[in-house]
């Protein structure tokens, strides 16, 4: 009876001791990725990455804030660490993807951390040798994630999702260093695309 007690007690101490060890790498997991986003963060005030003033945007809008993630992107350091964030979630894939200007030497830099080969989106038709917007080596049915650097309405994500689409690739998700939470979430959703953000602007910029 006695012995029979002493093996509960034992198992139960083992149950909670296990719980505990789970709960300590949950924590530890949950502060290595906030310390990345915060690392990006200080890279981005450092390098000039957030600057202020009156901005014209792409879709037109005025803006009193800009993120450069380019005058970031050229640093090593911030494009290592970008690389790393994007390809540890990027799951099975056959092709990472990247619009010029802004999404190309992100995704070069992903596409060498993760080993996923990667195209190039050109905004237009060149008008002469090839003429493809996607540049870069893909089938029929593969499968494509599209990395940008920055994303206010998301419609430059979507210019390149269909031109990915239309060359008979499938696309069903996309990253952004920056969302400018401005709309691109709710406008890539709708066309079927998660957009996930390494980093919303609500955390680098007081608006
Ligand atoms: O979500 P959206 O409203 O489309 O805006 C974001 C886009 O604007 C910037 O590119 P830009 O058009 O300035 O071109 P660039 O990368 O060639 O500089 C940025 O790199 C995104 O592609
Ligand atoms: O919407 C844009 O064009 C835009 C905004 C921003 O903050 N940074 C950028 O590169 N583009």
């Amino acid at each position: 009876m006695l012995r029979s007690v002493s093996c509960v007690g034992r198992l139960f101490v083992l149950i909670i001791l296990g719980f505990l060890w789970v709960f300590v790498l949950i924590v530890l997991l949950r502060r290595g990725l906030v310390n990345v986003v915060r690392k990006l963060i200080k890279l981005l005030n450092e390098f000039g990455g957030v600057k202020y003033g009156d901005f014209t945007l792409s879709s037109g809008e005025k803006s009193s804030y800009y993120i450069d993630i380019k005058a970031v992107c050229t640093e090593p350091v911030f494009l290592r660490e970008v690389a790393r964030e994007i390809s540890g979630e990027l799951g099975g894939v056959d092709r990472v993807a990247g619009v010029a200007l802004g999404g190309v030497p992100l995704v070069t830099a992903v596409s060498l951390e993760s080993e996923v080969p990667y195209l190039m989106i050109r905004k237009e038709e060149k008008g002469y040798g090839t003429n493809d917007r996607i540049e870069g080596s893909y089938s029929v049915g593969d499968s494509a994630v599209i990395i940008e650097d920055v994303t206010t309405t998301g419609n430059s994500v979507l210019d390149g999702i269909k031109a990915l689409r239309d060359a008979g690739l499938s696309v069903d998700r996309a990253f952004t260093v920056v969302d400018r939470e401005s709309g691109a979430i709710e406008n890539l959703q709708e066309n079927g695309v998660e957009l996930k953000a390494v980093i919303s602007v609500s955390e680098l910029v007081n608006r």
